[in-house]
């Protein structure tokens, strides 16, 4: 693959680390483009800690064309990040979404129309502290999961050679709701109780973690994913293997008094649920209680 020009839209925890992973590979022109610009950043990745000087954008009228998008904001973001969106699309623009939920080219059609884009269920854990340092946590098996098609494919190829890989998967819609249902017990759980994911080690947490799970199974299934029987089992065992000091993106927001990613995550699952007519009594009940919460975040920094 000749040197491909990168946009990375959003230089959080994912942003961060998926621009500090290609800017240090040096095969790419990497661009991070940003509400502000962030100071020097430190990359601390399992091989050591690197500084990295990324070029960075903060307006997006000074944006032009690039080969490649990658939207890392939270879903709720993408329409704020529609002008970045819109000044960086031209005809040879691909845009990878690396966003959790389903449904990610549907999110960003309205700001880059007809460009061809690559939704990414992301496996890796990213931290971004206010000290300017971004963390790279790894977990067992593939960083990240891609449709197995051309442009899915070119994607996996053009992290070659950095510290991140992506897996293109034959069978993508199922692994986005496998990692759909991940997202709808970690973090409505990490960020409610206010504990990284050490807090999903108690057995009153395994418990409900589990029945949240039966009851989106359901709704996975009736949209066609091919969910195992054992399926809520599955995900428990795999959430053991994630490092219990690493956050999740929701309780890095709900710390941080930012907006929380409810509606593409559980707000997603008892939409579905309610259109397939499958009842999710205990999702609806998390889907309240992180609504108030949301709402009671945004009225703090209103007051502010
Ligand atoms: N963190 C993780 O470990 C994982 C996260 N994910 C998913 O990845 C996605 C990104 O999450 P994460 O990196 O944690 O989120 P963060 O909140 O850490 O980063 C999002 C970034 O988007 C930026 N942003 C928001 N709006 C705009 C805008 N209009 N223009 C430019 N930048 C903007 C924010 O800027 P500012 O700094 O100014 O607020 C922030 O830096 C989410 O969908 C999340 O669910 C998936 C797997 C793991
Ligand atoms: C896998 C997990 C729970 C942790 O990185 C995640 O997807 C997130 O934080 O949003």
């Amino acid at each position: 693959m000749a040197p491909q020009s990168i946009a990375v839209v959003g230089l959080g925890g994912i942003g961060g680390v998926a621009a500090a992973a290609l800017h240090l590979a040096g095969r790419h022109d990497v661009l991070a483009c940003v509400r502000r610009p962030p100071g020097p950043l430190a990359f601390r990745h399992p091989d050591g800690v690197t500084p990295v000087a990324l070029r960075c954008l903060a307006d997006p009228a000074e944006a032009g064309p690039v080969d490649w998008i990658l939207l890392c904001t939270k879903a709720q973001d993408t329409a704020a990040a529609g002008a970045w969106l819109r000044r960086l699309t031209g005809p040879a623009t691909r845009v990878a979404v690396l966003q959790n939920g389903l449904g990610h080219a549907e999110r960003v059609r309205p700001f880059s129309g007809e460009a061809p884009v690559v939704p990414v269920v992301v496996y890796f854990n990213g931290e971004r502290s206010g000290a300017g340092e971004v963390q790279l946590r790894r977990v067992a098996g593939h960083d990240m999961a891609v449709p197995d098609d051309a442009h899915g494919r070119a994607f996996a190829e053009l992290l070659r050679g950095s510290l991140l890989g992506a897996h293109p998967a034959p069978d993508f819609p199922t692994l986005a709701w496998r990692k759909l249902l991940i997202n709808i017990v970690a973090n409505p759980l990490t960020a409610l109780t206010r504990q990284r994911q050490r807090v999903l080690r108690r057995p009153d947490i395994h418990a409900l973690g589990l029945a949240l799970l039966e009851e989106a199974m359901a709704v996975g299934r009736a949209a066609g994913a091919a969910l195992a029987p054992d399926e809520a089992d599955r995900v428990w065992a795999t959430l053991m293997t994630f490092p219990e000091d690493a956050g999740t993106s929701m309780y890095h927001d709900i710390m941080a008094g930012r907006s929380l990613e409810v509606e593409a995550l559980t707000g997603h699952v008892v939409a579905l649920g309610e259109r397939y007519g499958i009842p999710t009594p205990l999702n609806r009940a998390m889907l309240v209680l992180l609504r108030a919460t949301a709402d009671g975040i945004a009225e703090a920094s209103t007051a502010r």
